[in-house]
């Protein structure tokens, strides 16, 4: 029989096993595996709590991710969840939205055929039917991310809402627990802007959204960032009337501004109407339809517009509420999110926090790497630690916005002006094939030419991107990727010319110099 193996505390790979400092936290030894472990279920009057080598709260992509890395060292695991497995990444974030964004897209596609010389058709869309497919697409995403299938891995499951009851014990609905370490990976929530009226007005999520059993003829989004922009022109394409409002005065703020007026122009001629500069006051609803009492954030130029179905994207919150987080020595930051080292580990060593619940950037790629950081160093002496700043990003709007690393104006803030900056809106030969609208290129790097950060706008700049994030990973200059052979004509083609144009610059300096 597979026993569980006795790990001393990870400590920065400092803790040798058995040293005396951590004894107390030693992993204890079960004599039995997770996979052979009974079922997580309790009788609450029993006195003793059962005890697990870890305890992850949260099944999205950090939680999943954590509570199999810990299983590969063998450790007895619960994981606490009161949603779905799978949760925002899969259930209501990245797979349906992209799911409803490929739908949008086909019917763009057969509007516009004529760009290929196709006779062009309006789409006849059943709302119905599209819903049905995109949950065909969610399951179908992540069969191993389901109960049954974390429970082969040797996971436990309970279903329930975890309170810390200490540093080393929490309750699931009353059933105690007792831990040796834990993962906090609860997430995110939609954060809900205090606007009067709102509540009132029935307001859709992103996770609500999935809930919908008709096409909104009108659809007012509050919020420009990503999601806002995503869904919107999804929306826009499907049939709705879409508007965006953004309080700041651009779509996409945390982009560069030159990308904000690409997107805004693209979505703006496929007839979203772009409001931004203008926060919301005030929501009045009506049986059918809403007004919105609209201006400037000092309140000046104020207006009312007619909205449709309001849809708020303004951005997300810390699920942490009703955790007792101070019961188990974890303090959030003034902005409600776990801090915590950069191998993960809150002000209370035997807990661990992971993805959207530590702030910063909420993304799944991020969560799901977080998580296996977690999981490893809860459970394993040999520490990793997160980078994540490394990790691209992606915008799912046609065209796509990949960015990796600085922006130009967050690398000037750190670097000053001891930068080189490449951009290109040339059409590269594969947008020509396609006739598809120029995008961007932009390549940051420092006065030693090593790539701080870069953006790319094109319709596969999801996948364009990753290539300069292993240079960035490595510390790398653009010019390196001139001597690695391209495929042609490919939506990269602008990174190996600027690639090039590098290299043939370095080589007259260098010949400058003889
Ligand atoms: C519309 C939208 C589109 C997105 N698109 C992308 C994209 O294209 N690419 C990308 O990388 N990211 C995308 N994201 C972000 C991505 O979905 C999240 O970053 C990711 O899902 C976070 O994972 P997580 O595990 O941290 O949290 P979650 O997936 O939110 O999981 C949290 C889990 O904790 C549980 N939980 C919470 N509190 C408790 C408690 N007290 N007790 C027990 N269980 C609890 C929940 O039930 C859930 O299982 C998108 C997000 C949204 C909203
Ligand atoms: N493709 C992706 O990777 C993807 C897609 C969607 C979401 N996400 C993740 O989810 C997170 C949340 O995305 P998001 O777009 O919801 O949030 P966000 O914070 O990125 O953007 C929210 C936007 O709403 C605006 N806003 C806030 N309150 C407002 C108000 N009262 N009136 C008008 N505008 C208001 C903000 O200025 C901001 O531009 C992102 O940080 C991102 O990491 C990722």
């Amino acid at each position: 029989m597979a026993t569980v193996r006795s790990t001393s505390l990870p400590d920065g790979g400092n803790a040798q096993p058995g040293n005396g400092e951590h004894d107390d936290l030693k992993l204890p030894d079960h004599g039995r595996s997770g996979q052979q472990a009974r079922t997580a279920q309790q009788d609450p009057t029993t006195q003793a709590p059962e005890h697990y080598d870890l305890i992850v709260v949260g099944a999205g992509a950090a939680g999943i991710a954590a509570a199999r890395t810990a299983r590969r060292s063998d450790a007895r695991v619960l994981m606490v969840t009161r949603g779905r497995p799978g949760q925002s990444s899969q259930w209501s974030g990245t797979v349906p939205t992209k799911a409803l964004i490929a739908a949008a897209r086909t019917a763009q596609l057969m509007r516009t055929a004529d760009r290929f010389g196709i006779t062009p058709v309006e789409p006849d869309i059943n709302f119905g039917h599209l819903t049905e497919a995109i949950r065909d697409r969610i399951t179908t995403a992540a069969p191993d991310e389901s109960v049954g299938s974390l429970r082969e891995q040797g996971i436990d499951l309970v279903f329930g809402t975890a309170r810390f009851g200490g540093e080393a014990t929490l309750t699931v609905d009353d059933v105690p627990y007792a831990f040796s370490r834990a993962v906090i990976a609860t997430g995110s929530a939609p954060a809900m802007p205090p606007i009067p009226g709102l509540a009132d007005s029935a307001p859709m999520t992103p996770e609500s959204l999935w809930d919908l059993r008709f096409l909104p003829e009108r659809l007012t989004l509050i919020g420009g960032g990503p999601t806002g922009c995503e869904l919107g022109q999804a929306f826009a394409r499907l049939g709705s009337q879409v508007m965006i409002i953004e309080q700041q005065d651009r779509l996409l703020p945390r982009e560069e501004p030159e990308v904000s007026r690409l997107i805004a122009s693209r979505l703006t001629d496929e007839g979203v109407q772009i409001v931004t500069g203008t926060t919301v006051q005030r929501v009045t609803s009506y049986r059918k339809h809403c007004r919105l009492t609209v201006g400037q954030a000092d309140r000046s130029d104020a207006r009312e517009i007619e909205a449709g179905m309001i849809l708020v994207a303004a951005g997300r919150r810390p699920a942490t509420v009703g955790l007792d987080l101070a019961r188990a020595g974890v303090f959030p930051n003034a902005n409600g999110y776990i801090d915590t080292d950069d191998r993960l580990r809150t002000s209370n060593r035997r807990i661990f926090a992971a993805g959207d619940v530590l702030g910063g950037r909420p993304l799944a790629s991020l969560a799901g790497l977080d998580g296996e950081i977690a999981g490893n160093n809860a459970t394993s002496s040999r520490a990793r630690t997160a980078h994540h700043e490394l990790g691209p990003q992606v915008v799912f709007t046609d065209p796509e916005v990949g960015r990796i690393g600085h922006t130009e104006a967050s690398a000037r803030a750190v670097l000053g002006d001891w930068l080189r900056i490449r951009t290109s809106n040339r059409r590269v030969d594969r947008a020509i094939a396609e006739n598809e609208p120029a995008g961007l290129t932009k390549i940051i790097s420092n006065g030693h030419g090593r790539m701080v950060g870069a953006t790319v706008v094109s319709p596969r700049a999801g996948e364009v991107i990753t290539e300069l994030a292993t240079v960035l990973q490595h510390g790398g200059r653009i010019r390196e990727l001139a001597d690695v052979p391209h495929a042609y004509p490919t939506w990269s083609d602008e990174i190996y010319n600027a690639a090039q144009a590098e290299q043939s610059e370095r080589q007259q300096t260098l010949l400058s110099r003889r």
